[in-house]
């Protein structure tokens, strides 16, 4: 299959290549780069793929999207094989039995214990491979090509993005992140990287101030003509690509746990930024038997609300003077989730554009045009009844969010320890499970998108009042507890101002 990219705001017929798409990040125009089509695998895949390996299905989805030409089988291989080689489990992302209907996604097995890895850890190492490539075929005093990514975070993308392009030759790396509103064990897992390569930014404001900032930075043509800024952010197409295999690999695995095939399956995702849920929703697109697609969202709850009531905005009616809340499950606290604005346009194209993808593009611009002027949408009803069609949605408090850390813990006989966006999604699921119809045989698979270690204080708040429980011994690793001993370096920017943060990007690169 022959893949072009499209910018998700143009009405151009655009054909830019996988790599082009990578090493943008971002359209000119704002817009998000979309495939051209999505592939519609064979009912034979089904026994097909059954068996395969993580990587072997990894292959498999992605050279569906990268053009051979672009990318040789083998490189593709090798890029595959180097990128999951840092993970702790043979499986890459293994699949825990929690009960009878609900099983856990463990995603966080990767060098910083977040779902981030498995997208970041293939981002970096493609950066990499693009890179080289061009350089090796510069001449004796050309310039080389450099790229400086530049990205926010409320958290885990800043760590998984520095562990996967650390020393990496020809890369920068800028990571903004809130001032307190991140872990701190996120925070030392950034700020004690020594590599040259390596810098973050401590930015007075939320993560939502971080990510406008990413993406003016993005439209500032002349920074980007010297720099060559680059994305690790969902917005960027490769994070959603690699984030797919696990939905397939799950699924699989999934139906061996079980040995039937007559479940119907559906996934439940803690969101923030919709990159981790929309990965499932490509699979689902190209055939994936997936009943639902839940969507999990703490207090900031933007996207539960657009499915309740078809309304896109950043602040409830009832409340409009609220900003983002800070919360128990802190990556996830954002006001606007960037990679809504994909679903939009497949949902948009699929209906009111009747499946023309330039006037998809001409009404989502418009769509995202109103978003930032008036700071809210209303998707017409065939949009909505679109989304309700494959997802729902449930919003969790932090009070529920603690009580399930505390519940499953008692429940489980391995006395299993969640973090607080797990147990976002494992509410969600008790939610669903309560109101299934008995007759149904339903399986829920929750993400699990971060190791408990990574949010102390909430786990403990849940687990230290049960008799036997400690955190040092049964939850921290002995990797993330040596961290707290090393030297962090933290370069605070007072204010969130995109003039503030590319005079501190210029300062360290100094040229
Ligand atoms: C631990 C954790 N869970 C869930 C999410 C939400 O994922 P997404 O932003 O892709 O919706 C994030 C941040 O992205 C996260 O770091
Ligand atoms: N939760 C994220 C926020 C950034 O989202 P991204 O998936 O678009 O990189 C984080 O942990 O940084």
């Amino acid at each position: 299959m022959s893949q072009k990219y499209r910018s998700s705001r143009s009405a151009e017929p655009q054909a830019l290549s996988f790599e082009d798409v990578v090493m943008t990040g971002l359209a000119n125009d704002g817009g998000l780069f979309l495939p051209s089509q999505v592939p519609q695998l064979p009912a034979s895949f089904l026994q097909d793929w059954a068996d395969l390996s993580f990587q072997e299905l990894a292959f498999n989805v992605l050279r569906l999207y990268i053009n051979a030409a672009e990318i040789p089988d083998q490189d593709l291989r090798d890029l595959i094989s180097k990128s999951y080689s840092t993970f702790r489990s043979e499986e890459v992302t293994p699949l825990k039995k929690i009960d009878d209907k609900l099983y856990l996604l463990e995603l966080f097995h990767g060098p910083t214990y977040a779902f981030k890895d498995v997208a970041l850890q293939f981002v970096g190492n493609l950066f990499e491979y693009f890179l080289t490539r061009r350089n090796a075929k510069k001449v004796e005093g050309e310039a080389r090509d450099v790229i400086t990514v530049v990205g926010a975070t409320s958290g885990d993308t800043g760590s998984a993005a520095i562990y996967g392009l650390r020393g990496k030759k020809d890369v920068s790396v800028f990571i903004l992140y809130p001032t307190g509103r991140i872990s701190p064990i996120q925070e030392e897992q950034m700020t004690t990287v020594e590599d040259a390569n390596v810098h973050t930014l401590s930015v007075n404001g939320t993560f939502d101030d971080c990510q406008d900032i990413v993406k003016s930075i993005f439209g500032d043509r002349e920074f980007n003509d010297k720099y060559h800024v680059g994305a690790v952010n969902s917005i960027n197409w490769a994070r959603i690509l690699a984030q797919q295999t696990y939905y397939f690999y799950s699924y699989f695995q999934l139906q061996k746990k079980l040995n039937d095939t007559s479940a119907k399956v559906r996934f439940v995702v803690p969101s923030g930024n919709f990159g981790d849920i929309l990965a499932g929703y490509y699979a689902y697109k190209m055939g994936l038997p997936v009943d639902k697609l839940i969507i999990a969202t703490n207090e900031n709850d933007i996207l539960d609300r657009f499915m309740k009531t078809g309304r896109y905005e950043k602040k409830a009616e009832k409340d409009a003077s609220a900003a983002v809340k800070a919360t128990f499950s802190p990556a996830m606290d954002i006001l606007i989730s960037s990679n809504f604005e994909r679903l939009l346009w497949y949902l948009i194209r699929d209906s009111v554009a009747n499946g023309s993808d330039e006037v998809a593009g001409k009404t989502l611009n418009s769509w995202m045009q109103q978003l930032k002027e008036t700071g809210s949408v209303v998707a017409d009803p065939e949009v909505l009844a679109g989304a309700r069609s494959i997802f729902d949605s449930e919003r969790v408090d932090d009070a529920e969010t603690v009580a399930t850390i505390k519940e499953v813990y008692s429940a489980h006989p391995e006395s299993y320890v969640l973090d607080p966006h797990s147990s976002v999604g494992v509410t969600t699921s008790y939610r669903f499970i309560k109101k299934d119809d008995k007759k149904d045989n339903i399986k829920y698979i929750s993400l699990s998108t971060a190791h408990p270690a990574k949010f102390s204080e909430v786990v403990n708040k849940a687990l230290d009042s049960i008799a036997g429980y400690s955190f040092e011994k049964d939850v921290l690793p002995a990797e993330l507890k040596a961290l707290s001993t090393k030297r962090k370096r933290i370069n605070l920017i007072d204010e969130a101002s995109i003039e503030k943060v590319k005079d501190a990007i210029k300062k360290e690169l100094n040229f």
